[in-house]
């Protein structure tokens, strides 16, 4: 059975005022923008505007230590406040980022058929329930359709969607939606496996659970042989 380029276009797309391009309410039909069509949702255009959005949390991590009962004037903490503000905008550089800008160009006409697999991608997240890491592998396949993504490009797409507030499942299936959408292929799988520090170091304090994750379309979600064939070539090795 073939993929419906038009199908998952519609299935990509989401509402305006989700600002993390969240599709959870699949039967919300006022979505008009496609992944490709969304903006980076910050724009810091002018050293000015990146200094002040810096400061602004700067003075908010100086709040926060003083709550936890902190001295934010001792001399080990006094560049604090500026550090976690700059280390928080670094973790958070995904809202700076647009699928379309990052795809660019490196989409190319190829008469490939098989399965392409990038294994393993590194990424780091911020869950948004503790704002606290979560981190992992990301291994991704997709059966072309004339066309491939340059390869970097992949591995891009994950740092755009990893590098904001998440929850695990999002992150997976905006991964999927975004190379759908840039490259229209057969099919596209996704397979993210994550430790999550708020299940480690507070909460349930379980250190050894893993959560795994996946986003099947196209052929992979039809077609069982597709889905074994990624699933092996996928294999994760354990971390
Ligand atoms: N589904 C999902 N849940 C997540 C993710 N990251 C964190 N969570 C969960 O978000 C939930 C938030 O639950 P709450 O009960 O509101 O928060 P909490 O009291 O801090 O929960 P505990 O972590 O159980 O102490 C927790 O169950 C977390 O494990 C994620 O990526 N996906
Ligand atoms: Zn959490």
């Amino acid at each position: 059975m073939s993929y419906d380029p038009s199908r998952s276009t519609k299935s990509l797309t989401f509402s305006p005022q989700d600002n993390n391009g969240d599709t959870d309410q699949n039967t919300n039909e006022n979505r008009k923008h496609s992944v490709l069509d969304e903006k980076a949702l910050r724009v810091d255009d002018t050293l000015f505007i990146r200094d002040q959005r810096v400061l602004k949390i700067s003075q908010s991590y100086q709040s926060i230590l003083d709550s936890i009962g902190e001295d934010p004037l001792r001399q080990g903490l006094l560049k604090t406040p500026n550090r976690a503000a700059e280390a928080l905008v670094f973790f958070t550089k995904g809202y700076e980022q647009s699928i379309r800008d990052v795809v660019s160009d490196a989409i190319f006409d190829e008469d490939c058929e098989n399965m392409v697999v990038v294994k393993e991608i590194d990424m780091y997240s911020l869950c948004e329930h503790h704002m606290v890491p979560f981190f992992g592998k990301v291994s991704v396949g997709y059966l072309p359709n004339k066309r491939v993504l340059g390869l970097s490009k992949i591995a891009r797409i994950v740092e755009v969607f990893s590098r904001r507030l998440q929850v695990q499942e999002r992150l997976t299936r905006q991964i999927a939606e975004a190379i759908a959408e840039a490259i229209k292929p057969r099919g596209v799988a996704v397979i993210v496996e994550c430790l999550h520090m708020c299940m480690i170091m507070r909460g349930a304090q379980k250190v050894n659970s893993r959560t795994t994750t996946s986003s099947m379309l196209g052929v992979f979600r039809e077609d069982p042989k597709s889905r074994e064939e990624f699933l092996a070539l996928a294999r994760i090795t354990p971390f």
